[in-house]
């Protein structure tokens, strides 16, 4: 494995090893792109196999954090961490305070929160021993449940989605079909319901299914299997990756697809597919950047403002609205225009700031 050829062909600053004898901590640090401003990503905890594996991940991880960040419209690069262990049984207060003092180092180059395997319980911890870890709870100083204004900001993406597909955002008397009805799609049900959407909902969990019928008991419940082929305008996936796929494009009768699941193409080609099917596709990034917003207000002089984080996100639906433009200008299906918006977000705020120097 050769990292730094790695590093130099996906344009990564930074990969820092970080031991800790004591406690046992493992933990890969990985900064991609800083231009926009200090790197930002989560901390994953998880027992690979090898180290090849983990620092593959590591790097690939904070690339796409680069993406994100961008995309909401934040001045944060891209960044991730990866503690080397398993989320069940290796963890320890001397870990996580151990991992605290190494994310310090950076003296705010990096900050990092939960991921797959870590708890806000964690960063609890690890806030001990620097301020530069987020998604905290509200009595911490943080945002709280972040599923809330992530599934805000999903719905505002759905209008966005509406807008070019249907030449209107209004959503009142249009059939959404939401994949998932848990933290996120609970919530993105109200502010449909509450637009005057009709939705059609499913989940494997029926307790989720419960919660949202007995609040709004207009919507209606299919089998999970039976979400793809129903007659819709939109579609929304809060569930799962990789559901746009070779299976189920043949199955879609919607017009537009925006939700707030990470990763939806099983693969790039599924863009241009569905571009070609002539559904519009909200880049999944871009719609469930609401989470990433609220982090980044917690970490603004004076700390988390709610109605700064709302409006902030409710920006998702302009960020989507220059993404179709570009997907036109260039004759490119969406998720190719997302990188390129952010790419030219980098080139150009990059030459801002050598100016000022
Ligand atoms: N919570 C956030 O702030 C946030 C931020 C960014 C992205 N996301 C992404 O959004 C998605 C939803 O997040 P969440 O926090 O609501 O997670 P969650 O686990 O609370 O909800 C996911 C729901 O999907 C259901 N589900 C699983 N497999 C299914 C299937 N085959 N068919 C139908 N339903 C199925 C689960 O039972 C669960 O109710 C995830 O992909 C997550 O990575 C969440």
């Amino acid at each position: 494995m050769k990292i730094f050829e790695m590093m130099e062909k996906e344009g990564h600053e930074q990969l820092v090893f970080n031991h800790d004898k004591t406690s046992g901590l493992k933990a890969l640090i990985a900064i991609h792109d800083t231009t926009l401003g200090p790197a930002l990503g989560g901390c994953r905890m998880w027992p690979y196999e090898t180290e090849e594996e983990a620092i593959r991940d590591v790097l690939r991880l904070s690339k796409g954090m680069t993406y994100k960040s961008g995309a909401s419209g934040c001045d944060y690069g891209g960044g991730k961490s990866l503690i080397w262990g398993d989320p069940k049984k290796d963890k320890s207060e001397a870990m996580f305070r151990a991992f605290g003092r190494y994310v310090d180092c950076f003296k705010g180059r990096f900050s990092t929160g939960t991921d797959v395997g870590t708890t806000f319980h964690d960063f609890i911890i690890a806030r001990k021993e620097t301020p530069h870890v987020g998604a905290l709870p509200e009595e911490y100083g943080g945002g709280g449940n972040s599923s809330i204004i992530t599934a805000f900001g999903t719905w505002k993406g759905i209008k966005a989605a509406a807008s070019e597909a249907f030449g209107t955002d209004s959503l009142e008397g249009k059939t959404v079909s939401v994949q998932g009805l848990g933290k996120v799609g609970y919530y993105l049900v109200k502010h449909l319901i509450e637009e005057g959407a009709k939705v059609v909902g499913t989940d494997i969990v029926q307790d989720h299914i419960d919660k949202v019928v007995a609040d709004f008991p207009q919507v209606t419940i299919v089998k999970p299997e039976e979400i793809y082929s129903q007659e819709c305008d939109i579609f929304s996936p809060n569930a799962l990756g990789a559901i746009i796929n070779d299976d189920t494009i043949p199955q879609l009768k919607c017009k537009a697809i925006a939700g707030a699941a990470n990763n939806q193409l099983a693969e790039p080609r599924h863009g241009d597919i569905i571009r070609e099917k002539g559904i519009v596709y909200a880049p999944d990034y871009v719609v469930n950047a609401g989470g990433l917003i609220q982090v980044v207000d917690e970490m603004e002089p004076g700390g988390y403002n709610k109605g700064r984080a709302y409006r902030k996100a409710a920006t998702i639906y302009d960020m989507l609205i220059q993404i179709f433009d570009i997907s036109r200008r260039d004759n490119v299906p969406t998720h190719i225009a997302a990188d390129k918006l952010v790419e030219e977000r980098i080139a150009t705020i990059g030459i801002i700031k050598r100016t000022k120097k």
